[in-house]
């Protein structure tokens, strides 16, 4: 962690940090070697009970907590531990391995029963189920393709097709394989600039990778269906480059793969094209279509979805999504290894953690770079309201090998507030200081699916949950792990459904997940409820800790414009970003999980302090891919960016007053073509960003032309898009006859919007385009990469 700066300073992996890095290597050892992540032994103690099945341990031997409470072991505590039966805790080999008995253990009462159980559920596991293996796969930034995919599986095993959910780099590119002829179905975004989504990287720089034979996945059946947004350059880039992948490695295609466009709204598209999935995939899995199946297999599945869709007891709600099975149970770690753990994490990065580096040798979300604070300062003043507060910020790249460009963006790790982290544990009742390993669910969620399900759930995954970084201490892992204030997905709200006690809470929440409570679960939406928020709303649901880890998100990495160029500040990169705060009456004041982080880290330093020499933060670079520079600098550039929307561009103009000045001092003038920067914000006091070095650009003939609107400086309104409009024959020279690029950056909601309304308004009025022709023009731009957007809701 930045702020815990010992462990910042390379200092050799001793102690709590050797130790994890031990039991880190075991896990990764023994997941390379295809063996399941080394499993603690069963204890025949339980957790103490809590009403919530949230107990921690007491007990010195690890322990496991079921999913669900109904699956918390049914013998009662036993006073000692009993004699391990099963390969070591990861956790407790570090510390004191339990002997491994001989033969099988001659347990007595309890224990005894327990251990039967248990050997029944491994018989039981071993039967295979009927049908080839189904295989839903994510490719996730934000969450929906992997709601998208949860849901998939769910519904799926509710209609008797039994199979496993995970991202893509959980599940690991290795098992696909094509001899257990598995049928496959993928949801992928894009992130950044057709980039794979970080829960997918690793998979899918496996998958195209260019030495593979060609038949390598001959015998996999596969569809797809990818989320995009065709305001991007790289529209549908990830999903498609999957699709083709698997097309030349020789999978077969048994449904044809679906799109959606996040413009037009993705529910639409995805509910048609679920509609064709569900008879293809039960032909693809080679089950016996539904109206003729009376076998046993859908009588399973008929109770497993009884079981777990609950909703059918639920009055008349229609589209109550099926509970998505819980993939993990956690195992406590013994109280010596456990000490370590945490010791570990006080300790912050270790050595092994700081040099750490992805598999193509770089930095990345999965192996940051830990780069020192330089500078801080305020972009804003006093007078700016206190929700529109900006920040400049500077990191030390030195050392680090990262080289970027002018359009590319720094990658930021965030932690979720410790304040909220707190009332969260006390709410759920939770022990922050006890330690946990992820271990896959032993049985079905709800018990119905019987262990052939489980067996099916989870045959091959590289590492679940892999972003907990487990063994963790339950602190860390609602730290640094799982996204705790993004909007609450559907799955969300049904499993907190499925823990009310309160019948009249539960109904409330099955209705805003089903289909008849849509413009319910809208307005609830509009509010941005946190899952603390809900909690509170609905007192008596006490989700337990294994379905709440495998529900939430990942905390996922945040990306900032770099406002800086390489040739005017090396070995440094900067950025800036407004700290988000929003105010509602139901939930009160919501701040913004990495904006939020970075200020109270930052706050001392923009204010004067000297940055502290722990103060450090795991970043990484992403490109920009299309919103970059032109190649040629004789091409004119049309930048539109209002607020934080200008980071860019300040890089931009670095860049090309220090190639401007490089070329200039090797006696090379080098012909220009224009540039032209609108910038925008409230008021000329308050939030100009930047202001002395864009009128600095201005002066030294960087820019061409800095147009600048002061929105609430005059009694109406004045954006970006009045003074492009007030420009329109001059931009259109600019665009049409020039051929200018043009960069928008910003908020995505209303400007970027109102901004192509403009322009396309301008290619009309200045260029006799029809509307439509206008908007193709617009089109075109995009595909040729001239017309380029970086937009953020
Ligand atoms: C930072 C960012 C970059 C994106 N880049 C692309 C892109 O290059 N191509 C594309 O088609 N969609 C792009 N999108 C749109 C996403 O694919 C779309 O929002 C999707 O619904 C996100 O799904 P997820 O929540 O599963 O990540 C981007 C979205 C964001 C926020």
């Amino acid at each position: 962690m930045p702020a815990e700066g010992d462990s910042a300073s390379g200092a050799p992996v001793v102690g709590g940090a050797a130790i994890l890095a031990r039991l880190r290597a075991q896990r990764a050892a023994a997941a390379a070697a295809g063996a399941p992540a080394p499993a603690p032994a069963p204890a025949t103690s339980a957790p103490p009970p809590a009403a919530n099945g949230n107990a921690t341990p007491a007990a010195a031997a690890p322990v496991t907590e079921a999913a669900p409470p109904a699956q918390a072991p049914a013998s009662p505590p036993a006073a000692k531990p009993a004699p391990a039966t099963a390969a070591p805790a990861a956790a407790a080999a570090a510390a004191a391995p339990p002997p491994k008995p001989a033969g099988p253990p001659a347990a007595t009462g309890g224990a005894a029963i327990l251990a039967r159980l248990r050997a029944q559920r491994t018989t039981k596991a071993a039967a295979p189920p009927p049908g080839k293996q189904l295989v839903v796969l994510y490719a996730s930034q934000t969450g929906t393709a992997q709601e998208i995919a949860k849901n998939i599986q769910a519904e799926a095993e509710s209609r008797g097709i039994r199979g496993q959910v995970a991202s893509m780099n959980e599940f690991g590119f290795e098992h696909l394989n094509p001899e257990e002829a598995p049928v496959l179905v993928y949801v992928a975004s894009s992130t950044g600039d057709g980039d794979a989504p970080d829960n997918s990287a690793k998979f899918y720089a496996t998958l195209r990778r260019k030495s593979h034979p060609e038949d390598m996945l001959a015998g996999v059946a596969f569809t797809g269906f990818g989320l995009g947004d065709s305001n991007y350059t790289r529209y549908m880039y990830v999903p498609r480059s999957i699709k083709q992948r698997l097309l030349d490695l020789g999978a077969q295609q048994f449904y044809n793969p679906g799109e959606a466009d996040e413009v037009d709204g993705i529910e639409q598209g995805l509910d048609k094209w679920l509609e064709g999935l569900w008879p293809a995939l039960r032909a693809a899995v080679q089950l016996p279509s539904q109206d003729g199946a009376a076998d046993g297999d859908v009588g399973d599945a008929a109770a497993a979805s009884a079981g777990q869709a609950g909703a059918a007891a639920d009055g008349d709600l229609k589209g109550v999504p099926p509970l998505p099975r819980c993939r993990v149970r956690v195992e406590w770690a013994a109280a010596d290894a456990a000490a370590a753990v945490r010791a570990a994490e006080a300790a912050g990065p270790s050595a092994g953690e700081l040099s750490a580096r992805d598999p193509a040798g770089e930095y990345s979300a999965e192996a940051p770079f830990w780069a020192p604070v330089g500078a801080a300062r305020y972009l804003t003043t006093e007078l700016s309201d206190e929700d529109r507060q900006v920040l400049h910020m500077e990191v030390d790249l030195s050392g680090s090998g990262m080289q970027y460009a002018p359009g590319d963006s720094l990658g930021v790790l965030p932690q979720n507030d410790p304040a909220l982290v707190d009332t969260l544990l006390a709410r759920l009742e939770l022990d922050g200081e006890a330690v946990f390993d992820v271990a896959p669910a032993e049985e079905a969620a709800d018990g119905g699916g019987g262990a052939a399900a489980a067996a099916a759930a989870a045959p091959h995954q590289e590492r679940l949950l892999p972003h907990l970084r487990a063994p963790c201490s339950v602190r860390a892992a609602l730290t640094r792990g799982v996204d705790l204030t993004g909007p609450p997905r559907k799955s969300l709200l049904r499993l907190l459904g499925e823990h009310c006690a309160a019948p009249e809470e539960r109904a409330a929440l099955l209705r805003l997940c089903s289909r008849d409570g849509r413009d319910e679960y809208a307005a609830e939406l509009a509010l941005r409820p946190s899952l603390l928020d809900l909690l509170r709303r609905f007192p008596s649901c006490r989700p337990p800790l294994p379905a709440l880890l495998d529900a939430l998100p990942p905390l996922a990495a945040r990306l900032y414009s770099l406002s800086c160029s390489p040739l005017e500040c090396p070995g440094k990169a900067q950025v800036a970003f407004t700290v988000v705060r929003l105010t509602t009456p139901q939930y009160g004041t919501h701040h913004g999980v990495a904006t939020s982080w970075l200020h109270r880290q930052l706050d001392a330093v923009a204010r004067g302090a000297a940055p502290a020499a722990a103060l450090r933060l795991p970043v990484f670079l992403r490109r920009g891919g299309a919103f970059g520079l032109p190649p040629d600098p004789a091409t004119p550039l049309l930048m539109i960016g209002p607020g934080t929307g200008v980071t860019p561009f300040r890089g931009f103009l670095q860049h090309r007053r220090g190639a401007a000045a490089a070329a200039a001092g090797g006696g090379a003038g080098e012909p220009r073509g224009a540039a032209w920067l609108y910038f925008g914000c409230r008021r000329e006091d308050q939030d100009y960003l930047y202001r002395e070095d864009l009128e600095a650009f201005a002066s030294d003939g960087t820019l061409d032309r800095l147009e600048v609107a002061f929105s609430r400086a005059q009694a109406h309104k004045v954006y970006v898009q009045h003074l492009m409009q007030q420009h329109a024959t001059e931009l259109h020279a600019l665009i049409a006859k020039q051929g200018a690029h043009v960069y928008v950056c910003g908020d995505g909601t209303g400007m970027a919007k109102d901004v192509h309304a403009c322009l396309a308004g301008i290619l009309q009025s200045q260029g006799g385009l029809s509307e439509a022709e206008a908007a193709a023009q617009l089109q075109e731009m995009t595909r040729q990469g001239r017309y380029v957007r970086d937009i953020w809701s």
